[in-house]
């Protein structure tokens, strides 16, 4: 648009634009791609029907696309239209709009533009825009023809012709290679996705079979046949109107005869059409203050978090299909359709602006989904089942944040125990407590002892699942909700007969002093699975009176007495041998020297790495060391001359078959193994995969 020097202070000039490089800027950087052209254009029509509606409410409320058979469109709306003068003020200045100040006696609010650049947007499809009007609200002022060009240049006529009606018409030139988007398969897409919802009535002129239609004859089908052609073509030269937008919003269409499990299904429809998923469930949406409203879809099947993207219309125009931040971030189950009337767009009218008003918006969304949630849980219902089965993580992650979704969850989030896929709730009413492991790699370790004595031990390694547990041990005290300790295990397994207990009290001596410099002490128990040669028990407990035990040795006197009160019973980490298993029993009866005490240190070594603890300097020395001595008393001696045994034919061996039992030797037994769990064979998930613990 050609500008001219600027009056006021002499030597003052006035901006001039280059056209191409402003529509250039709007489409590679401000709207996401031409296709928005047409949402400017039922944008400008919409917000010319809502100024004469605001002086005429009887006012006809029409919007009419119509694809020119030379390649053009014309958009023809039932609008407040413009004066000669209007036309001249608000066509040929960039920036400027009549929607920003309140001449036409309508606030802001009421309309969809405010930037003044719509229009221009026209030209990214466009080489000329020209708009015919009528203004209906000055019956005196003739039409007027603006044209613009993408060279900046506009002219401005005054038409005589008084059969112009009020309103405007605009009628785009397409630019070469920019054909297609005026094309009216096109323009019927696009008038349905941005316009679905308007208010208006919205219709585009098609030809009676628009190719692709299905009554359309199949290829070769026939197609040939000169009858067929002929009705072809006369069908071709019919146009008729294909109505686009709908009257009322789908969550909000009153219908007399229908119950709510028939709006359910309606709605269900709608979402399947518009998302492409049957939903579990649908969550009305009112935050009457933001002037939002809408449904929240709930997914059939979990999603990752990052895809909760939301569908946006602001005064009933779309404003993405992927719009971000609509719901708090633990609602990644729903999908939304909102309108909404307080929220605003940036100048792309493609994103919400963050504002205030969206802050709260979310929160009050947030609520309603939230509302929805808890019900559904405290339903018990088949629902509630397959919404937990779906939705458990996104469930787990409100729960660290939200208390009384925290008590429902221990009611209705399945966990895996070692006694079969339980609620926190059936554990704690048929063990009196929740005992729990924190890693997937501890319970991995427990769980075959704990199965096999019947303790109940929670798997809390997954994500959230720690959290949630801490959470509730904190909310109800009483309810014995507690991590996994080294006591737990000690107590399910079985002791030994006292007589035998008396016949190895020696045993128990020698081995806690060959322990006794790994702050380790021994104790011999009976159980299951009897392939576990050993188990290492680490007790917080004892971890803290062990350091305790330790200052005391290194304090003065005064705080040694004081401390040594608390320190009496320090309980280093146990060392607990299976006697049901035949390796133990064979060592607890083998004489004692050297082989039975490295015998006893392999066990401690296996249990260390067992436990998942990593091998010290010290362990490493000692499993080495206590090798040597194995393999010296279980091996022929070496003789100088022939680097072999004293005879090398194979006379009877008085050791024992040094080939590993599978069922009795520790390094080939499944339970030494942490990637494998051992009451199933079958390698663990991931530790910490979110999506998929807890089945
Ligand atoms: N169909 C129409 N009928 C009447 N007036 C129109 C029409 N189209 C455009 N106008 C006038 O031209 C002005 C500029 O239009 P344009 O589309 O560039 O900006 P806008 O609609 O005001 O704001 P936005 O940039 O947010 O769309 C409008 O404010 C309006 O006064």
């Amino acid at each position: 648009m050609s500008g001219s020097a600027a009056g006021g202070e002499p030597g003052a000039h006035a901006f001039q634009v280059d056209l191409r490089g402003v529509v250039d800027l709007l489409a590679r950087h401000l709207y996401s791609g031409p296709r928005v052209y047409l949402r400017e254009l039922l944008q400008n029509g919409v917000d010319a029907i809502t100024a004469r509606r605001a002086v005429d409410a009887g006012a006809p409320a029409r919007v009419r696309l119509r694809p020119l058979p030379g390649g053009g469109l014309e958009v023809t709306d039932s609008g407040v239209g413009l004066t000669p003068q209007e036309a001249r003020d608000l066509l040929a200045t960039i920036g400027r709009s009549s929607k920003r100040d309140l001449d036409l006696g309508v606030g802001r609010d009421e309309f969809l533009g405010q930037f003044g650049i719509g229009l221009l947007s026209a030209f990214m499809v466009a080489e000329s825009i020209e708009l015919v009007s009528r203004s209906a609200v000055d019956p005196t002022a003739p039409a007027v023809r603006w044209r613009g060009f993408d060279d900046g240049s506009y002219t401005l006529d005054v038409l005589p012709d008084a059969s112009v009606e009020p309103g405007s018409t605009v009628r785009l030139q397409p630019r070469r290679d920019a054909e297609h988007w005026l094309e009216p398969a096109t323009v019927v897409t696009l008038a349905e996705e941005f316009g679905g919802l308007l208010p208006v009535d919205v219709a585009v002129e098609v030809p009676l079979h628009a190719p692709g239609q299905p009554d359309e004859p199949a290829h070769g089908e026939q197609a040939n046949s000169e009858q067929a052609n002929s009705e072809r073509a006369h069908d071709e030269r019919q146009r008729v109107w294909r109505r686009t937008s709908a009257t009322e919003l789908p969550w909000r269409a009153a219908r007399p005869d229908e119950d709510a499990e028939d709006r359910a299904t309606r709605l269900a429809g709608y979402c399947e059409r518009t998302f492409g998923f049957v939903p579990l469930a649908h969550i009305d949406l009112d935050v009457p203050v933001a002037g939002v409203s809408g449904v929240a879809f709930v997914l059939p099947q979990s999603a990752p978090a990052s895809s909760a993207v939301h569908r946006v219309y602001l005064k009933r125009m779309l404003l993405g299909t992927r719009v971000p931040q609509v719901l708090p971030d633990w609602a990644f189950f729903a999908r939304c359709v909102l309108d909404a009337t307080a929220l605003r767009p940036t100048a792309s009218r493609e994103a919400l602006y963050e504002d205030e008003v969206l802050l709260a918006t979310r929160d009050a969304l947030g609520a309603a989904v939230r509302a929805w949630t808890l019900d559904t849980l405290r339903a018990r219902s088949a629902l509630t089942r397959r919404f937990v089965d779906a939705h458990h993580l996104a469930l787990r992650a409100l729960a660290t944040t939200d208390d009384d979704l925290l008590d429902l969850a221990a009611d209705a989030l399945p966990y895996e125990t070692t006694d079969g896929v339980r609620t926190l709730t059936e554990v704690r009413e048929e063990t009196g407590g929740v005992v729990y492991a924190s890693t997937v790699e501890e319970y991995r370790r427990i769980a075959a002892v704990a199965r096999a004595q019947g303790l109940v031990v929670v798997n809390a390694g997954y994500v959230y699942d720690a959290d949630i547990l801490a959470r509730l041990a904190r909310r109800h005290p009483t309810w014995g909700v507690r991590p996994l300790g080294a006591q737990d295990v000690a107590q399910v397994l079985s002791t030994l007969p006292p007589v035998r207990e008396i016949e190895l009290a020696s045993f128990v001596a020698s081995t806690n002093a060959v322990l006794e410099p790994l702050e380790c002490e021994v104790q011999l128990r009976e159980f299951e699975p009897t392939s576990l040669p050993a188990l290492l028990l680490q007790d917080r407990d004892g971890e803290h009176r062990r350091t305790l035990a330790r200052t005391v040795a290194e304090g003065d006197d005064l705080w040694g007495e004081v401390l040594a009160g608390f320190a009496e019973d320090a309980q280093p980490r146990r060392l607990v041998l299976n006697c049901a298993n035949p390796v133990v029993g064979r060592l607890v009866d083998a004489p004692p020297g050297e082989v039975r005490d490295a015998g006893v240190r392999s066990l401690y070594v296996s249990a260390t790495l067992l436990a998942g603890e990593p091998l010290r300097a010290r362990d490493a020395e000692l499993m080495n060391g206590s090798l040597s001595v194995l393999l010296e008393a279980g091996l022929p001696a070496v003789t100088s001359e022939t680097g072999r045994g004293p005879s090398a034919d194979p006379a009877p061996d008085p050791t024992p078959d040094p080939t590993p039992d599978p069922t009795t030797d520790p390094t080939t037994d499944p339970t030494t193994d942490p990637t494998t769990d051992p009451t199933t064979d079958r390698a663990p998930k991931p530790t910490h995969d979110p999506t998929e613990g807890h089945r």
